[in-house]
C-alpha cells in the first residue's frame, strides 16, 4: 500500500539528509506510529507519501503507484485517496462543522444529494451528531480535531496520515480522538500516525516504526513506545530541567523522551467522548459501510481540476486550503474557496 525504496530526502542548503536511504512496506489495513525525537524525519515521512516534497534519492510507492510517475497537475486525483489529520485542525474559521467536512466533497464535484448524506452519517461516525451548525470556535479542541477528521474521511480516503493529531489536546480527550481513529482503523482504513504521545504507542500495542536522525532504527510489531519496554502504569515523567541556553528544539526532544501525556489507565478507560455507548454498533456498522465503499472510484469532475493558467502551481505559502489537502490543484478555480484556515481556538 505504501512502499518505500531506498529513499533519501535532504533538503536545499540542508548537508544532512532528513531521510537517508529509508526500505520500509506498510500493507493494507495497518495503524503504523511513527515516533522519533522532533526533527528525526517524522513529517517529512509523510509529506513523502501525500507528494508534498520529493525525494532525493530512490522510489515511493502509494496504492500501486509510483509517485515519481505521477505529473502535478495529477496529484490532486491521487490525493483523495489520501486523508490529513494535522496537530493544529486548519479548520475554516468562518465556516460551519458542517460546511467545513462538505467542503472537501464541494471541491471534487459531488452532487448535492451526495453531500447532504455524506456529511451527516460522517459527523455521526466522529461523534458530532447534531453539531453541524456550530462554528469552530464554539467547540473544544477535542471536537475541533473530531471535525478535522471528519473532513478528512469524508471522501473515504484508503489511507488517512496523522500528525501528531494529539498535540494540542488534553490527555482524556486525546484518548477519545485515539478510540475514534482505531475504530476507523478496524473498518479498514490504514493509519500512518506520527506522534510524541508514549502512552498511547503503549496503551494502543500496534506496529511501531522509529525515526533517529533520518534513520528507521526500529519497526516492530504489537509495540510500545520504547521498544519492548512497555512504561508501567505508575510511571512519572521527570520534569524537564529547562536550563538557560538549551535549545527550543532539544528541550521539545526531551520533553518527547521524557513523558506518557497519555498514560495508559487513561487510554484504558477511553470511551468515544461524545458517542453515546448504546450507538456505538451503529457507529461501527456506519464506518465499515463508508471504509468498505472507499474502494469504489471516486467520481471527479475534470473540468474543477483545470489549472486557470499554464504554470500555476503557487508558492505553498499561497495555496488554499483546499490546495493544500490536495484537493485541488495549485493554482486552479478558486471561487467559493477559502483562504484562511483556523488552528486550535482554544
Ligand atoms: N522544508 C524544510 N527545509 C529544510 N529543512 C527541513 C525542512 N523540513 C524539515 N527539515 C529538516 O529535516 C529534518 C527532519 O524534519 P521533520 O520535520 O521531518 O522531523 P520530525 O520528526 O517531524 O520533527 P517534529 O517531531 O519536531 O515535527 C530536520 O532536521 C528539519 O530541520
Amino acid at each position: 500500500m505504501i512502499r518505500f525504496d531506498s529513499v533519501t530526502k535532504t533538503y536545499p542548503g540542508q548537508a544532512r539528509p532528513a531521510l537517508n536511504d529509508i526500505g520500509v512496506e506498510i500493507l493494507r489495513g495497518e495503524f503504523v506510529f511513527l515516533v522519533g525525537a522532533s526533527g528525526s524525519g517524522k513529517s517529512s515521512f509523510l509529506r513523502l507519501i501525500l507528494k508534498e516534497e520529493k525525494p532525493s534519492k530512490g522510489a515511493i510507492h502509494v496504492l500501486g503507484q509510483d509517485l515519481g510517475s505521477i505529473s502535478t497537475r495529477k496529484v490532486p486525483y491521487f490525493r483523495r485517496d489520501l486523508g490529513v489529520v494535522f496537530q493544529d485542525f486548519r479548520l475554516l474559521p468562518n465556516k460551519s462543522v458542517y460546511e467545513n467536512v462538505a467542503f472537501t466533497l464541494r471541491v471534487i464535484g459531488k452532487s448535492r444529494g451526495y453531500v447532504q448524506s455524506a456529511v451527516p452519517e460522517t459527523l455521526k461516525l466522529v461523534g458530532l451528531d447534531g453539531k453541524g451548525k456550530r462554528m469552530p470556535h464554539e467547540l473544544s479542541g477535542g471536537e475541533q480535531q473530531r471535525v478535522a477528521i471528519a473532513r478528512a474521511i469524508v471522501n473515504k480516503p484508503q489511507i488517512l496520515l496523522a500528525d501528531e493529531p494529539t498535540g494540542n489536546l488534553d490527555p482524556v480527550t486525546s484518548a477519545g480522538i485515539m478510540t475514534l481513529l482505531e475504530r476507523i482503523n478496524a473498518s479498514g482504513t490504514t493509519i500512518v500516525m506520527a506522534t510524541h504521545e508514549a502512552g498511547i504507542v503503549d496503551q494502543m500495542r500496534r506496529r511501531v516504526i522509529e525515526l533517529s536522525a533520518g534513520d528507521i532504527v526500529r519497526d516492530e510489531r504489537s509495540a510500545g513506545y520504547d521498544g519492548q519496554t512497555v512504561r508501567d502504569v505508575d510511571y512519572v515523567p521527570e520534569q524537564a530541567s529547562g536550563e538557560a541556553g538549551e535549545s527550543a528544539q532539544a528541550e521539545t526532544a526531551m520533553a518527547a523522551v521524557a513523558a506518557p501525556k497519555v498514560t495508559p489507565e487513561v487510554m484504558r478507560d477511553a470511551e468515544p467522548l461524545y458517542v453515546e455507548p448504546e450507538a456505538t454498533d451503529a457507529v461501527t456498522d456506519a464506518a465499515a459501510e463508508i471504509t468498505a465503499a472507499a474502494t469504489g472510484t471516486i467520481q471527479v469532475d475534470p473540468e474543477k481540476l483545470k489549472p486557470k493558467q499554464a504554470g500555476g502551481a503557487a508558492a505553498s505559502e499561497h495555496l488554499t486550503l483546499a490546495e493544500r489537502l490536495g484537493l485541488r490543484a495549485p493554482g486552479g478555480p478558486r471561487e467559493g474557496d477559502d483562504d484562511q484556515e483556523v488552528g486550535p481556538t482554544k
